[in-house]
């Protein structure tokens, strides 16, 4: 793999994606000649309507895709990656803590870091309890604990926050924020939460059409810590919905 040039962290460039429906034998082309670029410590958020291929796009970035064609650079070798998905994905047979320190020793992070990702995310209370006895929103801190504990150089979140209520799903957006703050990182964010989208995202990219294409981009400048009540971050939120409808 060659390394992206300029500042680029990611580089898609001339991307063919397409799947055969297995049950109806229809391809179907998902993105063709596609290309995007994400910056080192860039958080860019991925939003449009459903099945357009917001994900495919996520999953290449991941290396859980391949491409027909074209190239997909993550700048010589596969970067440290931490991700999250909409559900947590924890071991239930196993305590908080050991899901966090499977996830450190995998990525050869010491264990030492645990008790600090636990703290950052307020859970240091429930290190040994089981998954099964936390609430929704406390298990979706401990897998961002798990993206995070393991120093990722690119964040993938597909719909992180989505299967939660919006309080929680607010709380942990802020949650995120703040790690984001202390550590700024290389991210992609895929969500259905334009608002969300706005809130967290250095660039917003809205996705559409059949073959799927950027059809729109926003530049989010508001400073840090932003205010979930901003109300500029409504209004570039106003502007992405209309991009969507
Ligand atoms: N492994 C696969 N096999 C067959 N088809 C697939 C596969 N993965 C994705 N697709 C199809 O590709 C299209 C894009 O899917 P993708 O999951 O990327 O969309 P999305 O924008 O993330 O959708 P959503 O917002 O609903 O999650 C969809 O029509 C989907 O059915």
């Amino acid at each position: 793999m060659n390394r992206p040039t300029g500042d680029a962290r990611i580089r898609l460039d001339g991307v063919d994606k397409a799947f055969v429906n297995r049950r109806t034998g229809e391809r179907q082309q998902v993105l063709r000649n596609f290309s995007f670029t994400l910056a080192a410590d860039e958080l860019v958020a991925v939003v449009g309507a459903s099945g357009t291929g917001k994900t495919t796009l996520l999953h290449l970035v991941a290396g859980l895709e391949l491409p027909d064609r074209g190239t997909v650079d993550t700048g010589g070798g596969q970067p440290r990656l931490g991700m999250v998905f909409q559900q947590p994905r924890l071991l239930d047979w196993t305590s908080v803590d050991t899901n966090v320190r499977l996830a450190a020793r995998a990525a050869r992070i010491d264990g030492a870091e645990v008790p600090r990702i636990l703290d950052q995310v307020g859970l240091t209370e429930y290190a040994q309890s089981y998954p099964s006895v936390l609430s929704g929103g406390q298990r979706q801190r401990v897998a961002v604990a798990r993206a995070f504990v393991v120093r990722p150089e690119l964040v993938l979140l597909d719909e992180p926050f989505s299967a939660l209520d919006e309080l929680t799903a607010r709380r942990l957006r802020l949650l995120l924020q703040e790690l984001w703050l202390h550590t700024p990182r290389t991210g992609l964010l895929v969500t259905h939460n334009a608002l969300e989208a706005a809130f967290l995202a250095d660039r917003v990219v809205v996705l559409g059409g059949r073959p799927a294409q950027v059809v729109r981009e926003y530049r989010i400048d508001r400073p840090r810590p932003r205010s979930p009540e901003d109300p500029e971050l409504f209004d570039i939120h106003r502007q992405i919905v209309a991009a969507l409808a």
